[in-house]
């Protein structure tokens, strides 16, 4: 039995602060066109793709923070995006940042959400691992307020149907979690989607620059083998307000092998035929999770 989905991943050049939103949502536009004429049947773009890396700046304005999330998804600015969407007969995965108002009370989260062909939402997935820092903190030459401007994931990590595939979330510092991965694993996932915005150099480890890409890959990789799933990783790449953010947005099968890689840090389409029996090689033989795993030896981890 053949069972293949014709993915596609849009990474996403740098998107400046004074970008209007009709101007970023044309760049996705154009790409989602491109990934049809490809015949991809879904379509992944990055974490937070409506705005600049805000998190990289302390704002101590309400209205301004506001600024950059969505009450909802869709909403006018974002619906030409899903529009589009059921016109080409294509799904795609979005990251964002979402204000809610639940029971009374502001949230904030970093968000995606899965978008079925006929522009139903289908999917979402609230950002868990969040990186950096609460407070302003002086010596930084940029910021990484991640923990200041959004609340802990409290969706857990599901798993939706896409049609016929099961298809999970994570997104960005999640996917250097091997708990993300595993519990996603464990959810039945066939497919992990992750959009990414990445420093090139983070201040508190510059020596660690030059591998900034490696690490990159090797969490995908290594998430997606040890838990046999395909993997989409959607970047948000090069120079954005000053600040470089890593490229190499890829798809890796289950083997943990890259089948397609960006080689540009602009606008840029990559795209592959996936075999869904790949995962089989993996989870019916080394990481059979029934016949080999030892929950009992790892408590610790839940702790
Ligand atoms: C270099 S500090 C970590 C930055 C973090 N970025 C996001 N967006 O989660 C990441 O893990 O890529």
């Amino acid at each position: 039995m053949s069972r293949k989905l014709n993915l596609a991943v849009a990474q996403l050049g740098p998107i400046h602060r004074s970008e209007s939103r009709s101007a970023i949502l044309g760049r996705l536009m154009e790409m989602m066109r491109e990934a049809k004429g490809r015949g991809a049947e879904l379509v992944v773009f990055p974490e937070a793709a409506l705005t600049s890396f805000f998190p990289r700046w302390f704002i101590e304005d309400e209205a301004e923070l506001d600024s950059y999330y969505e009450t909802a998804m869709p909403n006018p600015s974002v619906q030409p995006l899903f529009d589009l969407a059921v016109q080409l007969g294509i799904g795609f995965h979005l990251g964002y940042a979402e204000l809610a108002w639940e029971n009374g009370r502001k949230r904030r989260f970093n968000t995606a959400v899965l978008v079925d062909r006929n522009g139903r939402v289908v999917g979402k997935y609230r950002k868990i691992h969040l990186p950096g820092h609460a407070d302003y903190e002086a010596d930084r030459p940029f910021q990484n307020l991640e923990k200041r401007y959004f609340e802990v994931g409290d969706l857990g990590f599901p798993v939706y149907s896409y049609e016929e595939w099961q298809v999970g979330m994570c997104i960005c510092n999640d996917r250097r979690w091997p708990e993300a991965w595993r519990m996603l694993g464990l959810n039945g996932a066939e497919l992990v989607c992750l959009g990414y915005n990445t420093p090139v150099t983070d201040p508190r480890t510059p020596q660690h620059s030059h591998l900034t890409s490696f690490h990159h890959l090797l969490s995908v990789q290594a998430g997606a083998y040890q838990n046999g799933v395909w993997a989409a990783a959607a970047g948000k790449a090069g120079v954005e307000e000053g600040w470089p953010l890593v490229g190499h947005s890829c798809i890796v099968a289950p083997s943990g092998e890259v089948v397609a890689l960006t080689s540009s840090v602009e606008d840029e389409v990559i795209s592959a035929v996936c075999n869904f029996e790949r995962n089989r090689e993996i989870r019916e033989h080394i990481f059979n999770f029934e016949k080999h795993r030892q929950p009992h030896t790892y408590r610790k981890i839940a702790e």
